[in-house]
């Protein structure tokens, strides 16, 4: 067997402090200062770029099994590795739904086959996603997968005693349930944020209260559990009152939101097009401002992409036809630089937080999101901060072409990134 050994030299941990030498071997970082590269070394001149803990996404969608024409894990993977992603959790909606351990093993198993980034499987909370009876979580968290967290997204978990049920049961098993909080009843032929912009165009409206009442009433329901509550895909302000509320009094409560609603707005409905149609939808520019300064002050927990590839058949049509959902894993790293970095809302220390370390707590993982230090594993990205890159669709890794970004031009891109010391992506490219 070859071990082989990484040194990355001259590289800024956390994007302070002077220049340092990284070795990596058999894995781990072993050495951080001055060391000598190991004949057979790979070496990358870091020249002053930016070492962070590899990314954690909590929420991906990969489309296999089921939908291979939209994505695989084979393709969302190397999306991931590109976007400097050593762990992403794919969501359950797929076809058959992942709310087993058969789907839930196969998923683990083919994302470590194609090894570019550990695919963890999120467990169906109820059956076929109806909402009616609870999947079976003992069996998917104690099979092979180990499966920790669970999630119907792309419905809500609406039937208060089913949620309540998922959550004392996650509970016992240690695992997080997370919600896609809509309540359906209030969101029935919602097709954007309503608002005035909504009301113009003739869209029926998806209210801010459809999101906030079900965060406000999950939060109530994990409290008396006992349980630990995550809640997808933030967008509305007030969603973030009652966070901070909840948070006030004790609920293991956390959240996330997804760069697109960092950066953009329901301005958007004015294109007509439909790759900016997304759940929960683009909201107002208080919306926007309010989730930057929730992630800044960390009443929201994380970033996650809520990466929603769709064949262009879904997505090139009118825009109440079209499916909801947009790419995300190559471009989250430069949406959080853009909205969050620049602003001077969070430094590089703050970025490993909400892309890295808050993920792979929320989730559990023992081996992510760890600290720069000698002895740890080697789950790394090298940031180079200073140049930006225009966003084209087609030169994405996906297998869809559905980002919300063509043409726009982004700080930051990802260098590398290192899966347990042996790199999967490097200068922009698979290896
Ligand atoms: N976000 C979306 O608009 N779509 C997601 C489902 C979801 O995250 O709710 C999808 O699966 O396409
Ligand atoms: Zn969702
Ligand atoms: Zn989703």
């Amino acid at each position: 067997m070859t071990t082989s050994s990484v040194l990355l030299r001259q590289v800024r941990l956390y994007g302070t402090g002077e220049p340092v030498d990284v070795l990596i071997a058999d894995g781990v970082i072993a050495e951080i200062g001055r060391p000598d590269a190991p004949a057979g070394a790979e070496v990358i001149d870091g020249d002053g770029q930016i070492l962070l803990p590899g990314f954690v996404d909590l929420h991906t969608h990969l489309r296999e099994p089921g939908r291979e024409d939209a994505e695989t894990i084979e393709t969302g993977s190397a999306a991931a590795a590109l976007g400097g992603y050593t762990a992403v959790f794919a969501m359950a909606n797929t076809d058959p739904v992942a709310d087993n351990a058969v789907i839930t093993d196969y998923v683990w198993r083919r994302g470590q086959e194609v090894g570019l980034v550990d695919v963890h499987p999120v467990g169906a909370v109820t059956v076929g996603l109806a909402g009616e009876r609870l999947a079976e979580m003992g069996t998917m968290a104690n099979s092979a997968a180990r499966v920790r967290m669970f999630s119907d997204d792309g419905h809500c978990v609406f039937d208060p005693l089913v949620m309540r049920r998922a959550l004392e049961y996650s509970t016992a098993l240690g695992v997080v349930v997370a919600q896609h909080a809509e309540d359906p009843r209030l969101t029935v032929g919602a097709q954007a944020h309503e608002g005035e912009r909504a009301a113009r165009l003739g869209y029926p409206g998806w209210p801010a209260s459809a999101e906030e009442s079900i965060v406000a009433r999950d939060c109530v329901l994990a409290r008396h559990a006992g349980a630990r509550l995550h809640i997808c895909h933030v967008s509305a302000a007030g969603t973030v009152d009652v966070l901070r509320w909840a948070k006030e009094l004790g609920t293991a409560v956390s959240a996330e939101v997804t760069p697109h609603h960092l950066l953009l707005t329901d301005e958007r409905l004015s294109t007509f097009d439909p790759v900016n149609k997304v759940n929960p939808p683009l909201r107002s520019e208080a919306d926007v401002q309010r989730m930057r300064q929730a992630l800044a002050d960390g009443v929201i927990d994380c970033v996650a992409t809520d990466h929603a590839p769709h064949a262009p058949q879904d997505k090139d049509c009118e825009w109440a036809a079209a499916r909801p959902g947009m790419l995300g894993l190559q471009t989250a790293l430069s949406v959080v630089v853009e909205t969050m970095v620049r602003p001077g809302l969070l430094d590089w220390r703050g970025v490993a937080r909400v892309l890295s370390e808050r993920p792979a707590q929320i989730a559990g993982l023992p081996d992510q999101g760890r600290p720069l230090a000698e002895g740890e594993p080697a789950n790394l990205v090298l940031v180079d901060p200073d140049t930006e890159w225009t966003v084209q669709g087609s030169e994405l890794a996906s297998r869809a072409r559905n980002t919300p970004y063509e043409g726009l031009r982004l700080p930051a891109v990802v260098s590398a990134t290192l899966l347990r010391g042996r790199i999967t992506s490097r200068e922009g490219k698979l290896v």
